[in-house]
């Protein structure tokens, strides 16, 4: 539904040439929800202005519903946006409008005549369950409503794909958790693409399917949630699990053991310890929800012994369909 190919963005400054974009290339499949995450200045937000063509490339090729909106102009580029509607930290809404009007605006701006206007913009804000608030103005409704209404006013005119600017940034957990299972069951119920930029772990493993991390202008790691969390040395993993520091070296081995979905690490280190007469330690474990319901976790596991019983340990743990990955 995206795909990005070798797309690069030089910005000139006075402090001299800034590289947004290093030969990105990334593609989001249909009905997927992408999350990229990245430090500030990362360049998160000039990939997604690529993808909406706020930005254009200096090279590289920027495919958006199957149209290359990144060679577009005109006529052409403005009927190819509308396939992209996007959701901001801010909500970017109009004060001087209620929820339904701030939804219609998109849709008039879109050529939709009044009549379709209002019925249209009736159904979204019904969809996005503000129904008893379609009246209100910005200021009478609360953080995660103004972004519901946001969220409303980028679907209005049915596009393929939401692009979401850190949309969850400026609300509290609570309201964070309902805004993006909103996202979710919207992706679900439409089949609609979502492509979300975050500095937020929490973000990626709440509803997103595929996460890439960028780092100065460069996609360092991407793929499916759960590759990445078998990928060794993954830093997104890392991240997702966090497991302190590495004790002092005292002649032992330190593995992380992934765990996901049927496997659970608890009989296997358990019966590890009995039946390989192991003193296994546990240094440190989390488990968490990826992608709406998936449990996934993490154990680091401190392993005595000869360089023989350890790689037979590590054998038998493989052999559960374990991943394990040595970090000492
Ligand atoms: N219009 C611009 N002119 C000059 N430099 C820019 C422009 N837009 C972005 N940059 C620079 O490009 C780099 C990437 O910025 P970008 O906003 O894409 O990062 P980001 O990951 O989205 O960070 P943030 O989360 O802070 O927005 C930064 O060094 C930024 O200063």
């Amino acid at each position: 539904m995206i795909d990005l190919v070798d797309v690069s963005k030089t910005f000139h400054t006075a402090k001299g040439e800034v590289r947004a974009l290093d030969h990105v290339s990334l593609r989001v499949e249909p009905g997927e929800i992408f999350g990229i995450v990245g430090q500030s200045g990362a360049g998160k937000s000039t990939l997604i202005r690529t993808v909406n063509a706020l930005e254009k490339p200096d090279s590289g090729t920027v495919v958006v519903a199957g149209r290359t909106i990144s060679e577009l102009r005109g006529r052409e580029l403005r009927e190819a946006r509308r396939s992209a509607g996007m959701i901001f930290q801010h909500f970017n809404l109009l004060s001087s409008r209620t929820a339904t009007g701030n939804v219609e605006l998109a849709l008039e701006i879109a050529g939709v005549g009044r009549g379709a206007r209002r019925a249209r913009a009736a159904e979204i804000i019904d969809l996005v369950g503000l129904s008893d608030r379609a009246g209100a103005y910005p200021a009478q409704l609360s953080g995660g409503q103004k972004q519901r209404v946001g969220i409303a006013r980028a679907l209005a005119d049915s596009p393929d794909v939401l692009l979401s600017d850190e949309a969850t940034s400026a609300l509290d957990p609570e309201t964070t958790r309902s805004v993006l299972d909103l996202i979710r069951r919207l992706s679900r119920e439409l089949g609609l693409t979502v492509l979300l930029i975050t500095h937020e772990m929490d973000v990626i493993k709440r509803i997103c399917d595929s996460a890439a991390l960028m780092e100065n202008g460069r996609i360092l790691e991407h793929g499916p949630m759960e590759q990445l969390l078998t990928t060794p040395g993954s830093r997104l993993a890392a991240e997702l699990f966090q497991l302190g520091e590495l004790p002092p070296a005292r002649g032992t081995r330190i593995v992380d053991v992934t765990f996901t979905r049927q496997t659970s690490s608890e009989p296997v280190i358990a019966r590890l310890a009995r039946e390989h007469g192991l003193d296994v330690a546990i240094l440190g474990a989390a488990i968490e929800t990826i992608h709406g319901g998936t449990q996934t976790g993490r154990t680091r596991l401190e392993i005595p012994g000869t360089g023989t019983q350890v790689d037979t340990a590590l054998t038998y743990l493989r052999s559960q369909g374990l991943f394990v990955e040595v970090v000492r």
